[in-house]
């Protein structure tokens, strides 16, 4: 098939390509260059810390990569924003998470397409192989299965399983928008809020803005089909808790008066009409990737008392999975947890929150080639390559694990003394 990419996309192609395919590799730790050196890694050498392991399986931390190794997991059913593109195609994805794992957070990761035709086949390949990681980060699962494959898989293993889509994008949506509302003079307990999105994305998201304070009842939730009101009778368990009673019906219905927009959907759904019909001072999260609800040009174009963010690196406000992941599972593996829970979670939360208020470091202005950014309406949210980032929120993150019990050691001797 010949295809006409256009010059940006044949350079994202060539990326890939070269030097060689794809963007992960694996790197050996230890030395293997002499006889002693490959008696020590591989026989007779390796059968001391197998026996060790056998009898006790903690040493598997001691011995083994496996804290430091996460399984990025997918069936490839809501790969970004394109939909279920199926697992192999979602790969370049898959090890770009990887990429970022290690890049902002030294962990390594194997990244796992799986072809599965329900949750339970996800599950029982994810449980079988758990022993080779210290975590799972479930990625671009479609609802309403993702919420069974995390579920079930968190009955059965004993390492974190955290779906990144879900939770990792709620934490940075809870920050940004905190930190946003708190710009536009506005509360989270007041807010009304219109979610476009009731999948993986958008449920957890609301989940945890109503355990930050935000109003069941203020959250107009809209999937395909509208808004999700309780004369419905097609709303899975997941959206029906937030099944509103209103005689309104479409998005555009939803859009008017809101004070917050968030999209968690589809490329190109939101129009001026409706920007223009929110209430004053908004906030607006076009959040789908790579295409966004609504294009920031038009979006400033309509109104200019708004506050923006997208998913991507190319625009202010950067609200994406990205800030969230790598360092909320350095600080899950560091403390050697058994599971990413709610309190870790908003420890991450205030992280990030409250690390926006604080001046930016150079580099961070120098990759993004810029003179200043300043907390305010173009900077709710740190950068990606903030070098701060891994000293903040893994300690916070770590003290909610301790905290709450879930962690299998104590504060680690390399963090920051409390
Ligand atoms: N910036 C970030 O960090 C992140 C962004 N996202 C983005 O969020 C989006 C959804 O991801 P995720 O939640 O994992 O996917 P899911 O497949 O779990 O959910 C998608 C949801 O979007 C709704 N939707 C899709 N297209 C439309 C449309 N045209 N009109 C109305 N609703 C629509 C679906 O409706 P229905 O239920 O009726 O099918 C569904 O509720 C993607 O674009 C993804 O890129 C996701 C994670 C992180
Ligand atoms: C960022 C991300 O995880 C997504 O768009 O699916
Ligand atoms: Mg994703």
């Amino acid at each position: 098939m010949t295809r006409n990419w256009t010059e940006e996309e044949q350079q994202a192609l060539d990326y890939h390509a070269q030097p060689v395919p794809g963007k992960i590799a694996t790197a050996v730790t230890k030395p293997c260059e002499t006889q002693r050196e490959l008696s020590l890694a591989y026989t007779p050498g390796v059968a001391v810390p197998v026996r060790a392991i056998a009898e006790e399986p903690l040493d598997a931390y001691r011995y083994t990569n496996k804290g430091n190794l996460v399984a990025v997991v997918t069936d490839g059913t809501a790969v970004l924003g394109l939909g279920n593109t199926g697992a192999l195609a979602s790969k370049p994805v898959m090890e770009g998470k990887g990429v970022l794992f290690k890049t902002f957070a030294g962990i390594d990761v194997f990244d796992i397409e799986i072809d599965a035709d329900s949750p339970d086949a996800i599950v029982d390949t994810v449980a079988a192989i758990a022993p080779t990681f210290g975590g799972i980060n479930l990625e671009d699962i479609a609802a309403p299965h993702c919420f069974e494959v995390e579920r079930k898989l968190k009955e059965r293993i004993d390492i974190p399983v955290f779906h990144d889509d879900q939770h990792g994008t709620a934490i940075i949506i809870a920050a940004g928008l905190l930190n946003a509302l708190d710009i536009q003079g506005k509360s989270i307990h007041a807010t009304q809020i219109t979610c476009l999105g009731a999948g993986a994305a958008g449920i957890a998201s609301m989940e945890l803005l109503v355990a930050l304070g935000a109003r069941r009842e203020n959250i107009m939730l809209v999937d395909r089909r509208g808004i999700v009101h309780t004369g419905r009778d097609d709303l899975n368990a997941y959206k029906r808790e937030f099944a509103v009673e209103t005689g309104r019906r479409t998005l555009a219905d939803a859009m008017a008066g809101a004070d917050v927009f968030i999209g968690v959907s589809g490329p190109d759904l939101v129009d001026a009409g409706m920007l223009a019909s929110m209430a004053p001072r908004p906030v607006v999260f076009a959040l789908s990737n790579p295409v966004p609800e609504v294009r920031p040009e038009l979006a400033r174009e309509t109104r200019n008392d708004l506050i923006m963010a997208t998913g991507r690196s190319d625009y202010p406000n950067q609200v994406n999975n990205v800030l969230g992941f790598p360092f909320i599972f350095r600080g899950a593996l560091d403390v050697g947890a058994r599971a990413i829970n709610t309190e870790m979670a908003i420890a991450a939360v205030h992280a990030l929150k409250a690390l926006a208020h604080e001046p930016v470091p150079d580099s961070v202005l120098e990759a993004y080639e810029q003179e200043t950014m300043k907390f305010g309406p173009d900077y709710i949210i740190p950068k990606p390559f903030d070098p701060r980032l891994i000293e903040n929120v893994p300690p916070a993150v770590a003290r909610a694990a301790i905290d709450t019990g879930v962690a299998r050691y104590g504060w680690p001797a390399h963090y920051p003394q409390q």
